[in-house]
């Protein structure tokens, strides 16, 4: 049988890594398919010693695979939002089948990118985009079908989940970790991305469309790093039983849909709390199966290869029969979106890890207690430290508390003269299904 003909834009880690599985694995990939895939065409800027492309069809220019009419699927693995954008919008108008890693590209531009595949015929797969090798998407958008999906929380970021587990576990400089993650090639180009939680959101953005069936709402994502975090942080939360992890939490309140992405306290004993270095990890809690989750490698040249690789198979599969009627690229059919509410984090509900420097006199915790209980905010646990040049660090933990009220309690204790006005806030979650 004719083999399906795949042309690579972008060879760097996710590019060599897919070459290189498809290489490898290329019999048992044609025995899946029922034909063989080829790499026909690979656009790139560079050689990249990392994989073998000898004996392919090779350009500088990455537009010639766009429009090669011998190139059935366009990989695009070159990142970035405005040259992939026209790329995947060329080839698409060229009739490619389009397979991408790329979260910004399918968060920001994914609704005019589904519309124009729709408009052409073609489809758009982007498995690898969220949480790497893990077949997240696929999870919630087939395994789970069946169910009304409650919420999805997951750490989603490896670079961000590998300095937390770093600062952690070995007490090392953040810069330091960082520099590894780049150099393992797990960072993004722009690594603010995954320090600030922009990737997270990206991906975030991705997974409460297919399990909510709404559009993609990127400028809606409530957004915090993990740049604020403390070791002191760190150590607190342990000394109450939490551990820090930087979360994307998306969750059907039943009065509309929370999407946020901030560093939160998890219980220690949670499955998730166990989850370190560059690894990922989410649970879904869907109506009929209760909570269940997925854990794995979410970055990485041949763990993202994976997801790239089976996106091609996938197509290859689907290029006997006509794809749009298999499965919807956002999970539901384009004209079944729904257009419930996105809350704003004000209208959110959790319990705070709160640290703050008093000064060391009379009446000043009374002060502090009065302020949070006038806004209907109760204290679970409270720890005073050693002081500190002159000031007490406290430590404290709330009941659930809504986030207007949290914010309205702690600009009144910001403003006494006896506070220190650099007060930490982490929110907490106890995953409880
Ligand atoms: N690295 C990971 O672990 C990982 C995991 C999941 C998803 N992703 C996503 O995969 C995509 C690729 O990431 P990566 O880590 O492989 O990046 P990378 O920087 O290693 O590779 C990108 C390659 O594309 C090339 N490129 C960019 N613009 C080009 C142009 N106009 N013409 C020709 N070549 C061009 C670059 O030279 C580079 O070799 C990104 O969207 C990223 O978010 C990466
Ligand atoms: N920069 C991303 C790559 C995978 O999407 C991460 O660290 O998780
Ligand atoms: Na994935």
């Amino acid at each position: 049988m004719n083999p399906v003909k795949v042309g690579i834009a972008g060879l760097g880690t996710v590019g060599s890594g897919t070459v290189n599985v498809l290489q490898r694995n290329a019999q048992e990939i044609a025995r899946r398919v029922g034909r063989p895939i080829e790499i026909a065409h690979i656009g790139a800027r560079r050689d990249n010693p990392d994989c073998d492309i000898s004996g392919v069809r090779l350009s500088r220019d990455i537009f010639a695979v766009a429009t090669d009419p011998d190139v059935d699927i366009l990989v695009e693995l070159i990142g970035g939002t405005d040259t992939a954008r026209e790329l995947v919008l060329t080839a698409i108008r060229n009739g490619k089948h389009i397979v991408t890693a790329n979260k910004a590209l399918i968060a920001e531009h994914g609704n005019e990118i589904f519309h124009a595949a729709h408009e052409n015929g073609v489809d758009v797969a982007f498995e690898a985009a969220v949480a790497g090798g893990i077949p997240i998407l696929k999870s919630l958008g087939e395994g789970l079908a069946a169910n009304h999906i409650n919420w999805v929380a997951g750490i989603i970021n490896g670079t961000g989940n590998y300095i937390l587990t770093e600062m952690e576990q070995g007490g090392r400089a953040f810069v330091d970790v960082l520099k590894e993650a780049q150099e393992l090639g797990y960072a993004e180009a722009d690594p603010t991305f995954d320090v600030e939680g922009v990737d997270a959101a990206h991906k975030l953005t991705i997974i409460a469309s297919i399990a909510f069936g709404i559009p993609l709402q990127f400028s809606k994502v409530y957004m915090e790093g993990i740049g604020r975090i403390t070791i002191e942080d760190v150590k607190s939360a342990a000394q109450f039983g939490y551990r820090i992890k930087h979360l994307g939490i998306a969750r059907d309140t039943g009065n509309g849909i929370e999407l946020r992405v901030h560093p939160t306290l998890i219980p220690i004993e949670t499955m998730l709390s166990a989850v370190n270095g560059v690894m990922n990890a989410v649970m879904i809690d869907g109506d009929a199966v209760g909570p269940t989750m997925y854990y794995g490698a979410g970055a990485g040249a041949e763990p993202t290869a994976s997801a790239v690789v089976a996106d091609i198979i996938e197509m290859g599969r689907a290029l006997t029969v006509d794809h749009e009627e298999r499965v919807p690229y956002l999970g539901f059919h384009a004209d079944q979106m729904s257009d419930e509410r996105i809350l704003t984090i004000d209208d959110v509900s959790c319990g705070f890890y709160l640290r703050l420097h008093v000064q060391d006199k009379p009446g000043v915790l009374a002060d502090i207690t009065r302020i949070l209980s006038d806004n209907r905010i109760s204290i679970e646990a409270m720890v005073q430290k050693e002081t500190e040049e002159g000031l007490v660090p406290i430590v404290m933990m709330t009941h659930k508390v809504l986030e207007g009220d949290m914010n309205a309690a702690l600009a009144k204790i910001a403003a006494l003269d006896t506070v220190d006005k650099d007060i930490m806030r982490i929110r907490v979650e106890t995953l409880d299904a």
